[in-house]
């Protein structure tokens, strides 16, 4: 069973801003890589990547398919070897001798789970605990965590994919990790599959001090569940800092709805060509967006469209597109 202590809250996620590095210690990072490094046929599929995982974190790593993803989570899993670099675990870095005990304290679900389907749901998690040497004790909270506490006297073959996803989660759970390390959990899984699987990955660091990395190809993904995102390119770390420094890259527009949008762009494009700025409205079906004003300029626009006979029906303030973004920072990389 996740033990009483467990189940309490035992911390609390830490947004860590990478950009103040001063402030943070080691021991901070529960996984932290330098220039981790994997070579196939001599090519390198991750590329010198410094991984920063803050504890009880909900750590995104995000990228393309083919990015170097699985293989980075397959190296700190020690299921591949690295060609360079280090790997740190819970402040300690990881070698032959270690390795085992560390690896003990961490859960993974790196492949979609295969199961005994004749076999139950608590079965196949009794056969994990006696391969594992863990007591079948734990199986049971295991099992409640993941929602699946109604189900576990079904046999897996009569599971839905979701179902099997989370006894997969349930699976890691057992021997009580510190971190969790989970490959795309969310891939083939209809949306309800989507939501019940994001609400348990959002429960975990609060709820039993779990840390977890997660990777996914989807931003809309990761920016529903992480505090803290690194971004894979080409098996190069092309971005890494916290959920809300990525979001704050994106530009504030204001989009402004009138009885007449045609004059209003023709009143106030000049004002914005003065300060010389290039195409600095866009003319949409919703209504015309401008680049972010304070109160006091945007407060002016609107006198001067008041007095032109033109009112205003609604402003709405506009974030651009995060996966804009994203995208431009892969195709970046993609064209070096
Ligand atoms: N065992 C292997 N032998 C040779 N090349 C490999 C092997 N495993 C992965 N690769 C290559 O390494 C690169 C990174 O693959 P990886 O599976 O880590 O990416 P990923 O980001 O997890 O992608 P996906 O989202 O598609 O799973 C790819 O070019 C892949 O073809």
């Amino acid at each position: 069973m996740i033990s009483h202590n467990q189940s309490q809250k035992q911390c609390t996620p830490k947004r860590v801003r990478h950009t103040q590095k001063e402030d943070i210690t080691m021991t901070e990072y529960i996984i932290e890589t330098k220039n981790l490094t994997k070579l196939y046929h001599g090519s390198p599929a991750v590329n010198q990547i410094n991984l920063q995982v803050p504890q009880c974190s909900i750590y995104g790593f995000l990228g393309p398919n083919g990015a170097g993803k699985s293989t980075t989570m397959k190296m700190l899993l020690g299921l591949a070897a690295q060609d360079k670099g280090s790997i740190q675990i819970f402040g300690h870095e990881m070698n032959t001798s270690n390795r085992i005990a560390i690896l003990s304290q961490v859960g993974s679900l790196i492949e979609s789970p295969s199961y005994y389907g004749n076999l139950t749901g608590y079965e196949n998690l009794k056969i994990s605990c006696t391969l594992r040497n863990l007591p079948h004790s734990e199986i049971n909270e295991a099992l409640r965590i993941v929602r699946l506490d109604n189900q576990k006297h079904k046999k897996t073959s009569h599971y839905s994919l979701g179902m099997k996803q989370r006894l997969g989660i349930a699976n890691a759970l057992l021997g009580k990790p510190k971190l969790l390390l989970l490959d795309e959990p969310t891939n083939g899984l209809d949306p309800s599959g989507i939501h019940e699987m994001r609400e348990l990955i959002k429960s975990l660091p609060e709820k039993y001090g779990i840390t977890l990395m997660v990777s996914s190809h989807l931003l809309a993904e990761i920016e529903q569940i992480a505090d803290n995102v690194g971004i894979i390119s080409n098996g190069k770390m092309i971005y890494q800092d916290s959920l809300y420094d990525l979001q704050s890259k994106n530009k504030r527009e204001l989009l402004l709805r009138t009885s007449n949008d045609l004059l209003a762009y023709q009143l106030l494009i000049p004002k914005y060509e003065h300060a010389g700025l290039v195409h600095p409205i866009q003319q949409t079906k919703e209504g015309l967006l401008l680049p972010y004003e304070g109160d006091r300029s945007l407060g002016l626009h609107i006198r001067h469209l008041f007095e032109n006979g033109i009112d205003l029906y609604r402003i709405e303030e506009r974030r651009g597109n995060l996966e804009d973004i994203y995208l431009q920072m892969v195709q970046k990389e993609a064209s070096l």
